[in-house]
């Protein structure tokens, strides 16, 4: 199993070095204000410099206005954009970059209406949901209604940390995981040690597997 690894929600220089130092697939920014994560263009261009070739860029964005999109993707170098809100599959699709939609599941039978409503997208994220926030609540869901057939990459978030990754990743098989919150000593505060101990933890399990 070769399970790639996105962390998200990174503000600072040294949690990117330390997050690509430890094999990290994926960079996750946040372009949501009301996120204690969230950084601004100027911050998110500095960042972005300090990321390798090979490694993804990945702009997270909820119900975003179009030309606020536009900015950051005039200035900032992202490979995929991830939309994190209520965005329609036409909407997501109109930007001409890579998407993927993130969903807060609650009950049977969504992610398979997802799988099709967002087909177009280079994978479908599934996250915790939460009355009161969009995500990053650190919160996981109940991964039986997700199915084990699937018809684009999974990508599993929601309250992982990396002591219920390895468990996650061989009961659920994702094609990645997302981590945000359990990989933070405080709020919005990364933590490297714990980046770090969470993905040794998955590439771990994947290579037992
Ligand atoms: O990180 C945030 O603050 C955030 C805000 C709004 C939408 C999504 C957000 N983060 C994403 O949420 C999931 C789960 O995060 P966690 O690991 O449970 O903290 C993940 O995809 C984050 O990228």
């Amino acid at each position: 199993m070769n399970t790639r690894i996105k962390i998200c929600g990174l503000t600072r220089a040294e949690d990117v070095d330390a997050a690509v130092a430890a094999g990290a697939d994926a960079i996750g920014l946040v372009f949501y204000d009301p996120s204690p994560r969230s950084v601004t263009i100027k911050q998110a261009v500095a960042l972005a410099q300090r990321v390798p070739a090979f490694v993804s860029l990945v702009g997270l964005f909820v119900n975003p206005d179009r030309e606020f999109v536009d900015a950051v993707l005039q200035q900032v170098p992202l490979d995929l954009l991830q939309f994190h809100g209520d965005e329609t599959p036409d909407y997501c699709n109109s930007f001409g970059r890579r998407w993927i939609k993130a969903i807060r599941v609650r009950e049977a039978g969504q992610i398979e209406k997802a799988f099709s409503d967002y087909q177009r997208g280079a994978g479908l994220l599934v996250d915790a949901w939460d009355p009161d926030r969009y995500g990053g609540t650190g919160h996981s869901f109940n991964w039986q209604l997700i199915p084990e057939e699937r018809s684009m990459p999974l990508i599993l978030a929601g309250g992982l940390t990396s002591d219920n990754v390895s468990g996650a990743v061989q009961q659920v098989r994702p094609w990645a995981v997302d981590v945000s919150g359990g990989v933070e000593s405080s709020k919005g505060i990364k933590d490297i040690k714990k980046i770090s101990d969470f993905i040794k933890e998955v590439h771990r399990v994947c290579k037992t597997d």
